[in-house]
């Protein structure tokens, strides 16, 4: 397997049918990322960023062009891409456990659909569980339900669940966007730590070029839609680990982050229309 292209998005293109005609979300997105790689999407609002990680994520199929994961063509969902939108999508009947749990059972249980490798029981299992909740601080609310948690304790919950699965690829919907900023901190400094344990390849969608800075390793910035292709793709030439306040004042970090904002805002301003 060539890890260097571990994914590999060839000539991708996305037209959504809709009332109004085809709209041309994408156009020409070729993209290829290596094994461990921590690439961050970013760009406008409605530039297509969920667009393109959806089709990675097999959620969709291009218009036109292939994605390619781990030599094969990405043809709709599979246990080696696990997703974490923003909204946690937990199941509010159930504990932090159970949410969990059923991703491990569905990957690796009886019901286990991957041919030729023999079901866990329930004890290995449940071993999963617990090990993917102590992974992100959460063994202590294991028994609790959704409502009962913060919002950041949610967003764990659903990157535990993504973590359970064992993946290969983590793909990250802006995971931290709905949570206030002590909170975002702590769970990208959590998200480093974890990924720098599991070396998983992470595809991140993200608004926030300091999360984007801190957190990857490439910055692939969109253009603007319609038919939003990539515009530059910024190497985050900084050493690992990362510390966010060593980084506050290190010249190579402020470079960084001046060359997207640069790109967003001045050579992909987004131009609002006046209102009719
Ligand atoms: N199923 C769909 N049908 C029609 N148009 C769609 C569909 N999904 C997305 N679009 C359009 O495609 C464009 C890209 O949407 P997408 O959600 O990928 O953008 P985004 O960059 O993730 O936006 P945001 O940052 O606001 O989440 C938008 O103009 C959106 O309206």
């Amino acid at each position: 397997m060539n890890t260097a292209k571990y994914i590999e998005i060839q000539g991708v293109e996305q037209t959504f049918k809709t009332p109004k005609g085809s709209f041309p979300a994408l156009r020409g997105i070729s993209l290829t990322v290596a094994q461990g790689e921590f690439v961050a999407l970013i760009g406008h609002s409605g530039c297509g960023k969920s667009t393109l990680l959806n089709l990675i994520a097999g959620l969709a199929a291009p218009t036109q062009g292939t994605l390619i994961c781990a030599n094969r063509e990405i043809k709709g969902p599979g246990p080696e891409r696990a997703v974490v939108f923003q909204n946690h999508s937990l199941l509010p009947w159930l504990t932090c456990f159970e949410n969990v749990y059923l991703a491990v059972e569905r990957v690796f249980g009886a019901s286990s659909r991957v041919t030729g490798v023999p079901a866990e029981n329930k004890a290995q299992l449940r071993a999963r569980t617990d090990a993917a909740l102590a992974l992100v601080g959460l063994s202590a609310a294991a028994q609790k339900r959704p409502g009962e948690i913060s919002g950041g304790m949610k967003q764990r919950v659903g990157i535990a669940r993504a973590l359970s699965m064992e993946p290969q690829v983590l793909l990250m919907d802006e995971p931290f966007g709905a949570l206030d900023a002590l909170t975002r901190a702590k769970l990208q400094d959590e998200l480093l730590a974890i990924v720098a344990k599991t070396r998983s390849t992470v595809v991140m969608v993200t608004h926030d070029v300091d999360e984007a800075v801190l957190l990857s390793d490439r910055i692939v910035m969109l253009t603007n839609g319609p038919a939003a292709t990539i515009g530059e793709i910024l190497a985050v030439d900084l050493p690992r680990p990362r510390s966010r306040v060593a980084l506050a004042e290190d010249t190579r970090y402020l470079h960084c982050r001046k060359a997207v904002i640069d790109f967003l805002y001045t050579r992909q301003a987004h131009v609002e229309k006046a209102a009719a």
